[in-house]
């Protein structure tokens, strides 16, 4: 109705016959309740990702873009649509889904929230074509901005999560691998490889989709060994590349630019190359000979020192590291470390990966060198 409904208290009690709306307007009405509805939900969501980019990543580019979204989208928010918003009598309220209730980690949150404002982006991308000419393709070329952000995101946090990680868990097959890595998650690990170089297949990815998720649950980054594919398959942070496996530019098409690439080397020439072709993070080994590698001549300690001199990206000193030399490893310049047995065959993975971290926490942070 235009006016008020039968009863107006301005006329006493005296009954006003007002003029329904006509059809057309009831639709308009209906129309302008469906933009009102999903401007708000979009800067709402806009707004949760924006605290994320702020006071999580200290990302003030993340967050202005996030903030200039949303003002765009206010100013669309004209004092008519807001007139048309009618709360009670919206049928929509109390719909919630069970896992709105629940978020597993800060990556489903944002990931809930894009996919938010992505769909209302999409409503109002339609439905503004009915109010104005200019509005769906605003709102369209807004969509874009936000498939832009949220992948920008994603990799901006990987990337600072991986420059935080101090520990790198290697797998080895074994029976209770998921036990295993969920209590050194529970002892603070962020960074987590899955490696089986005799598993069929269907096993890998039935495997990686499990650990990814613990992983992800934990907030930890999850990487594949040597398959980009399987990397792919299983929605993984990233790959770890060996000199046999693939080139590191063909992963790199592959993964596209956010995800993770890192790669194995045992020596000056092979770090400059991986640097010089787009690896995230090295490895940096055999520190010692190690049974899990057989037959691979120890670097040693030299080439840690070497790279704590020269490597201008994250590196991880790795091979036969364990709780007893874990601080000749440190003292040679190692600031991050990668073990298998030490975690894997530990009777305690939670209280062993807690030392490791205690004593390479000790260590002050020193930017990577920006020279080779
Ligand atoms: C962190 C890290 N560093 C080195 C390796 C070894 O990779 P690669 O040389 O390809 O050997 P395999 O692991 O595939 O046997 C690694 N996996 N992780
Ligand atoms: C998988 C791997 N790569 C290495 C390299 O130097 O490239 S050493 C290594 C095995 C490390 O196992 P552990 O911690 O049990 O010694
Ligand atoms: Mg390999």
């Amino acid at each position: 109705m235009k006016q008020a409904d039968c009863y107006d208290e301005s006329t006493n009690g005296v009954v006003v016959m007002v003029e329904p709306y006509s059809q057309r307007e009831q639709i308009q009405q209906v129309v302008y309740r469906i933009l009102d509805a999903n401007l708000d939900r979009v800067r709402e969501g806009l707004r949760i990702i924006e605290e994320w980019c702020r006071f999580g990543l200290n990302s003030s580019q993340l967050a202005g873009e996030c903030k200039r979204m949303r003002q765009e989208v206010a100013s669309w928010h004209t004092a008519e649509l807001r007139a048309a918003r009618d709360t009670p009598g919206d049928a929509g309220t109390e719909l919630t889904h069970p896992q709105e209730e629940q978020r597993a980690s800060i990556k489903s949150l944002l990931q809930a929230n894009f996919c938010r404002v992505e769909e209302a982006l999409r409503v109002l991308e339609e439905y503004g074509k009915l109010y104005r000419p200019n509005m769906g393709k605003a709102f369209k070329q807004m969509r874009y901005r936000v498939y832009t952000l949220e992948s920008n995101l994603m990799g901006y946090q990987r990337h600072q999560l991986l420059l935080r990680s101090r520990l790198y868990l290697v797998t080895s097959p074994t029976e209770n691998l998921l036990e295993t890595v969920e209590a050194a998650l529970k002892g603070g690990l962020t960074l987590v490889q899955y490696r089986d170089k005799n598993a069929d297949d269907a096993t890998r990815i039935a495997l990686a989709e499990k650990l990814r998720q613990l992983c992800h649950s934990y907030n930890a980054i999850f990487i594949i060994n040597d398959r980009v594919d399987l990397a792919l398959a299983v929605d993984a942070d990233g790959v770890h590349l060996g000199q046999q496996d693939m080139p590191i530019a063909i992963a790199r098409q592959l993964l596209g630019p956010h995800r993770l690439i890192g790669r194995s080397t045992t020596n000056s020439d092979e770090m400059q190359r991986a640097i010089a072709e787009g690896a995230d993070y090295i490895g940096v080994g055999p520190v010692y000979e190690t049974p899990t590698k057989i037959g691979k001549p120890a670097a040693g300690l030299e080439y840690v020192n070497y790279a704590a001199k020269h490597c201008s990206i994250p590196w991880f000193a790795i091979g036969g590291i364990d709780p007893n030399n874990i601080n000749d490893v440190i003292d040679a310049g190692a600031q991050r470390v990668a073990v298998v047995r030490s975690i894997m065959q530990a009777e305690q993975p939670t209280l062993v990966t807690q030392y490791f971290l205690s004593q390479l926490n000790r260590i002050q942070p020193s930017p990577e060198k920006s020279y080779v």
